[in-house]
């Protein structure tokens, strides 16, 4: 039996660690690819919970939710339960967002026992691997006791690996000859007009969150341009529009868009959105172009078969309809969080504006019920803007489709191609995160009204020109 046992499902061994790479990583979590030999692990990742530097681990496993967040989620089974956070998080995930956005896009894992060694040994054999600044901020949370155990949705495997190629001389079973995979992290795909937006900040009705943020970001020294991409095209469900989305994410790839090749990364950061700290960031198109033309594919034909899925598939419009159970704006529902916590409103306390004041009186003489609600969704949208989408696509030796997959074919090419595609990082968040959403949103339409002002805007990703002197970080 391997290391792992399967009936039990643990990993404990300080030399199980050897069979585990680094795959990726972003705020919250380490992601690691399986490179050993027991069958049931072939074709999974183990997604492992970090803990800020100088940041206290949890002791034994990880924490409960508040009672506030156990009020709020009352309703959703384990949730409401006082039991650790990887429990609620299945929960999350099977009970809320598996409804949302469909039971084919989501896979919410199983949890496995994982050992302090075990986590001490992974850190050591990753740490050169990763990000030096996310070396900085974070590392293994080594006394959280599980971790999850998911598939590996940069790779379509129709039976396990190993017996593929056994299997399919004999039974003739699909054969893939390559898989490559995207990984979009759309963001917020609609513009609030929530009636509790003040006036002074209307610009939040006609700039998607998505550019505002980048300003600010660019300023901070967090990306090295402004991104050309735009959500509203991502969401606009309208094939050139998304086609150009994918173009722009393409040519700005920060964290918000990846392409993998037989589950290897061949484009875009690792780690998140330092997207000058990444050799792979920087791999020349001509570079990738040829690592994907290996696949038979040209460049622009494969942004046109992703480009092509997204508009086929549909799976974006249930994203939207998520995000946009965030119908007051953290603006309105900031004041609805300080009705839940029964605790004074900070936001109204600095306000002198009457008719604001007034507007936002009417929020907080809602129910508890009515307030849970809005506070609840407002969270499970706060999920869904911040959730990737992973699709992986193969074609198949002798061009019979997977049962499993879904098809779409490839019009410039006359080809037809296997794909499926899954949403990842469903994770639940803090309810105390939301006084925290507040600031930072005043901070990123304030910051960019001021730019506005003076004009002289940053130049977007792939007009060529420098980054403008507006934001420099000394204005
Ligand atoms: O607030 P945002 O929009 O910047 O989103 C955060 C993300 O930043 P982004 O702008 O996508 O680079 C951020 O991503 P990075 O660390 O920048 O890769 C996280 O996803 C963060 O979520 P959490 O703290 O891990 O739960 C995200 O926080 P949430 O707002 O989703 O809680
Ligand atoms: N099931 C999976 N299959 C393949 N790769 C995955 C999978 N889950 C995560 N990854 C890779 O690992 C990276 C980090 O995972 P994830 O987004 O879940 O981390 P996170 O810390 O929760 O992110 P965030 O910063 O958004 O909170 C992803 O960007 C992706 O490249
Ligand atoms: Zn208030």
């Amino acid at each position: 039996m391997s290391h792992l046992q399967q009936e039990q499902l643990m990993l404990v061994r300080a030399d199980d660690a050897k069979d585990w790479f680094y795959k990726g990583e972003g705020a919250a979590n380490i992601v690691l690819g399986y490179c050993g030999s027991a069958l049931f692990l072939v074709g999974k990742v183990l997604r492992i919970q970090k803990v800020a530097k100088g940041g206290s681990p949890s002791p034994n496993g990880c924490l409960y939710l508040s009672d506030h967040e156990r009020l709020i989620w009352k309703d959703i089974g384990e949730l409401a339960e006082p039991t650790s956070k990887d429990v609620a998080a299945t929960a999350f995930i099977d009970h809320v967002m598996r409804n949302l956005l469909g039971s084919k896009h989501i896979d919410a894992g199983i949890l496995v026992h994982v050992s302090k060694k075990f986590l001490e040994a992974v850190e050591g054999n990753i740490k050169s691997q990763r990000p030096p600044w996310r070396v900085d901020a974070s590392k293994i949370d080594v006394l959280c006791e599980s971790a999850f155990l998911i598939s590996d949705h940069s790779i379509i495997i129709v039976l396990n690996s190993i017996l593929h190629d056994a299997l399919s001389t004999i039974s003739g079973t699909p054969k893939h000859d390559f898989c490559i995979a995207v990984e979009i992290k759309p963001k917020c795909g609609f513009l609030p007009s929530s009636e509790y937006i003040a006036e002074k900040n209307a610009v939040k009705r006609h700039v998607t969150r998505f550019k505002m943020h980048q300003f600010l970001k660019f300023h901070q020294g967090e990306i090295s341009q402004i991104s050309g991409y735009d959500p509203l095209d991502l969401f606009s469900g309208l094939k050139d529009r998304i086609h150009l989305a994918i173009t722009a994410l393409f040519a700005s790839p920060q964290n918000n868009f990846r392409i993998f090749l037989n589950g290897s990364l061949i484009f875009g950061g690792l780690g998140g959105s330092m997207d000058n700290t990444d050799v792979r960031s920087h791999k020349s198109g001509e570079a990738i172009a040829d690592l994907i033309s290996a696949c038979g594919l040209q460049l622009g034909s494969f942004l046109e078969l992703v480009s092509e899925a997204i508009f086929g598939s549909g799976i974006l419009d249930r994203l939207l309809a998520t995000q946009q159970l965030d119908v007051l704006d953290i603006e309105g529902a900031i004041h609805v969080y300080y009705n839940i916590i029964s605790q004074p409103c900070v936001v109204c306390k600095n306000l002198s504006d009457a008719e604001l004041l007034h507007r936002y009186s009417l929020l907080h003489s809602l129910s508890l019920e009515d307030s849970l609600k809005i506070v609840r969704e407002y969270l499970i949208a706060a999920t869904a803007k911040d959730c990737s989408l992973m699709i992986s696509f193969s074609r198949t030796a002798d061009g019979r489709n997977a049962s499993d997959c879904n098809s779409v074919v490839l019009k410039s090419l006359n080809q037809s191609y296997n794909y499926k595609a899954y949403f990842i990082d469903l994770d639940l968040k803090p309810l105390e995160k939301m006084a925290y959403y507040y600031k930072l949103d005043q901070k990123i339409v304030n910051f960019y009204k001021m730019n506005d002002k003076m004009e002289g805007k940053p130049s977007i990703s792939g007009s060529g020109g420098p980054p403008g002197e507006a934001l420099d970080a000394s204005s």
